[in-house]
């Protein structure tokens, strides 16, 4: 049961979310929609159907859904329109900072460009600065399995976007394309100045995790439950309070874990770990950020002391200013504070 005040708070606490693609919060709606309006066919007979269609074995079963969908995106409007209607559920959700991954390579090798649709992502982006207060950071995520030469081309193609760029990141199906594949662009990425982050330990095994950080030597690990098999790395992470972006729907919808009772990360956090709770797809896996936390509440107990630690974390492990994390961490413990 998740008591009345924990609701409140999972609500009303400013928080950020580190771990996000913005093709994966295409609602069934916006993708009906889009199809109608660009004459595609989509193999659904309805929007319910498309809603229906989310059951998934594995990653790779989410993916092949995922990129499909994404192919109702076509012109710069339909990218505003995607990135506008996930930061209204930020602005909803209390989400005061968001940094957005997005996959650049799914739209360039459909013959999409960047002019199409970093000016739409721009565009909304700027409204939700000036209408919400909100800050929004990008991340450019390669595609693992496309090769080290398609994400050189897709860094460099880029270049007239560096401004709006945060990160570079690194999704797309893990098992067999280890962070190893990409030592090259992600030395590239941090002569440039980028943070780094990776996908790791989601599927793939814990060495995955060490390739992330010791070869590509990125800032947080997208995901990383599955470092917990190995003991000398849970030391590292811990030592090294290296965040892990941890996504429990997801784990849940793509059978990273059975049940969401046993998700282990609660045990990650209470092992000292710094871990952060985000919605990875929330149009597929069946939930927006403050769903997760809901999700947490109902099968692990989370407590009081738990959510405001993971709330932190969330702005701990940003790439934000430390002058802004610090307000944030204030306000946290403002409407944390107990008596
Ligand atoms: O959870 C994910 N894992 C890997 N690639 C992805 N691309 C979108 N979501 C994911
Ligand atoms: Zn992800």
């Amino acid at each position: 049961m998740m008591s009345k005040r924990l609701k409140h708070l999972i609500h009303t606490l400013p928080k950020a979310e580190l771990h996000l693609h913005i093709e994966g919060s295409l609602e069934p709606q916006l993708m009906w929609d889009l199809a109608q309006k660009h004459n595609i066919a989509l193999p659904f007979a309805n929007v319910e159907a498309i809603q229906s269609a989310y059951q998934f074995e594995n990653l790779q079963n989410f993916l092949d859904l995922y990129y499909q969908g994404a192919d109702v995106l076509r012109d710069e409007d339909d990218f505003f329109a995607l990135m506008w209607a996930y930061l209204c559920k930020c602005y909803e959700q209390n989400i005061v900072h968001t940094e957005i991954m997005f996959d650049p390579q799914t739209h360039t090798q459909r013959g999409i460009d960047y002019a199409v649709f970093m000016p739409g992502f721009a565009r909304a982006i700027q409204k939700a600065k000036a209408e919400f207060g909100m800050s929004v950071y990008l991340i450019l995520s390669f595609l693992r399995h496309l090769s080290e030469l398609s994400a050189l081309e897709a860094l460099a193609d880029a270049r007239p976007y560096y401004s709006m760029i945060t990160a570079v990141g690194l999704d797309s199906s893990e098992l067999g394309n280890p962070p190893s594949k990409f030592t090259h662009v992600f030395a590239q990425a941090k002569e440039l100045g980028f943070k780094l982050v990776a996908h790791a330990g989601e599927e793939g095994p814990p060495e995955y995790v060490w390739e992330a950080l010791e070869l590509l030597r990125v800032d947080r690990i997208d995901h990383g439950v599955r470092s917990i098999e190995d003991s000398s790395l849970m030391a590292y992470l811990k030592e090294q309070q290296i965040p892990l972006t941890v996504c429990p729907l997801s784990n849940l919808k793509l059978r990273v874990v059975n049940e969401m009772s046993q998700h282990n990360i609660i045990q990650l956090l209470d092992d000292g770990l710094l871990v952060t709770v985000n919605s990875d797809d929330p149009s597929y896996f069946g939930g927006y950020l403050d769903d997760n936390f809901h999700a947490l509440a109902h099968h692990l107990s989370l407590s009081e002391q738990a959510l405001a630690q993971l709330v932190c974390n969330s702005f701990t492990a940003s790439f934000l200013p430390e002058s802004q994390k610090q307000h944030w961490l204030a306000q946290i413990r403002a409407l944390t504070a107990t008596d």
